[in-house]
């Protein structure tokens, strides 16, 4: 499977549209999304649950990737999203995202925040710790209201993954963990709370996950729990949100299972689970970020400088770098990159990709095979949808790059490229 598709006369295209054309058109640094493969992935997954006949529910998780735009997408794909902060729940409501289709996550969401949640009519709160379970007391008391809630538990298992990425171990800062006993003591407060809607429970294991052993390991301890509550509280769940984490294919040396197929064999063993009990599966949330934003995504960039280090492979800068993809330098991450034009040339040389950020770990890639390039080459940076635009930040006052939605050859800008006077508006005179 290739990470890029190409027209017929070998330039790199985006949702059918020529990257370089692109490139020209709205400047670089540039992020394009592809929207068909937004779609394709979504409705894959949903596939997924209808082929078993299985009720399902595909919560994006907008940390990924949150603008108003990607609301709007998913709302045509009939799927939820997930938020985890007031800025997100404020994007996806100015988007028109419907606000019962949310569920609200967070480890430490403040008084202002579940406020705003309630008060904008959230769907659902997972909640995640005992403060959290005391404020939302409150916010819905002084509001009059009730609200549907999962419980974030962590389930003691912990997905192969990068270590910084792993979440749901037992030593995580989020949720309740089951094996001391916080997330029963958690569930009977709920239950006792007539304002508090207890629909189920939720678990994340971590992310870009490749093997199914740590979800069936997850599905298992949590059906347990269901199980276990059934009987001996009478709490009966009528949601079970697994979570996300479904990996994706940044270089050629990943081989992840597609992430529908992933989710499949989550389903399949939920199905062996629910049939031994001889009980219903209740409806089964996912909250996939990554798997559904990641692939779509191409950051477009033009070379610079070049640095020629006798006896080491030359550094060739571009124009964007850890300001808008900080995950390199974060969490030493694996990316690819072609030229728009020609991206088949057998390469000439292994280049160090740079930023231009004043930071010498500002290294996008650190081993690029690449033909010859020249000063003003449109370079393509592959999968780079998820957790790129998002944890883009200004530092040494650069701006974010501009995004394009790319679908069926058409292109529209869905986030202005930031200007100077953008990132300099908040600030006062002294
Ligand atoms: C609770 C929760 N749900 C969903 C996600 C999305 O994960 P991913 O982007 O790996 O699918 C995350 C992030 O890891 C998360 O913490
Ligand atoms: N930001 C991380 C993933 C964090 C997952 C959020 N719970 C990444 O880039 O891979």
């Amino acid at each position: 499977m290739s990470l890029y598709t190409v027209n017929n006369v070998n330039q790199v295209t985006i949702g059918g549209l020529s990257a370089t054309q692109l490139a020209r058109q709205y400047g670089t640094p540039l992020q394009v999304f592809d929207v068909t493969m937004i779609r394709n992935q979504i409705q894959a997954f949903q596939k997924e649950f209808e082929d078993r006949g299985i009720r399902g529910i595909v919560s994006y998780a907008s940390k990924a990737f949150s603008c108003k735009a990607i609301y709007q997408v998913v709302k045509q794909e009939h799927a939820h999203s997930d938020v985890v902060s007031g800025g997100e729940i404020a994007t996806a409501l100015a988007a028109g995202f419907p606000s019962t289709s949310l569920s609200f996550h967070g480890n430490n969401k403040s008084l202002a925040e579940l406020n705003f949640a309630v008060q904008k009519g959230v769907g659902t709160i997972i909640l995640d710790n005992f403060h959290e379970l005391e404020l939302l007391d409150q916010v819905l008391n002084e509001n009059n209201t009730q609200i549907d809630v999962l419980l974030r538990v962590t389930p003691g298992v912990s997905a192969h993954t990068h270590s910084y990425i792993q979440t749901g171990q037992t030593d995580s800062k989020f949720g309740f963990d089951i094996d001391s006993g916080q997330a029963l003591k958690a569930m009977r407060l709920s239950q006792n709370n007539p304002r508090i809607h207890l629909r189920g429970i939720h678990a994340h294991i971590g992310s870009q996950i490749f093997e199914v052993t740590g979800f069936k390991l997850e599905v298992k301890k949590l059906v347990n729990l269901l199980t276990n509550w059934s009987q001996k509280y009478q709490f009966t769940a009528d949601i079970l949100n697994i979570g996300g984490g479904f990996g994706i294919k940044y270089t050629h040396a990943d081989d992840p299972l597609a992430p529908e197929l992933l989710l499949g064999e989550i389903l399949d063993e939920l199905q062996v689970q629910y049939s031994k009990l001889g009980q219903p599966i209740p409806t089964i949330w996912i909250e996939p970020g990554r798997s559904i934003v990641g692939p779509a995504g191409f950051s477009l960039y033009t070379i610079g400088s070049r640095k020629d280090v006798p006896g080491l492979s030359p550094y060739v800068a571009v124009d964007g770098g850890m300001g808008d993809n900080i995950r390199p330098a974060l969490y030493q991450a694996d990316y690819e990159a072609v030229l728009a034009e020609n991206p088949n040339q057998p390469p000439i040389e292994t280049v160090r990709l740079a930023g231009k950020f004043c930071e010498s770990g500002d290294i996008l890639i650190n081993h690029l095979p690449l033909p010859t390039t020249k000063t003003g080459d449109v370079l393509v940076m592959l999968a780079t949808g998820a957790y790129g635009y998002s944890m883009a930040s200004n530092y040494n006052r650069n701006p974010r790059p501009a995004v394009v939605f790319a679908e069926n050859s058409q292109a529209q800008l869905v986030i202005q490229r930031e200007t100077y006077a953008d990132m300099i508006q908040n600030d006062l005179d002294y």
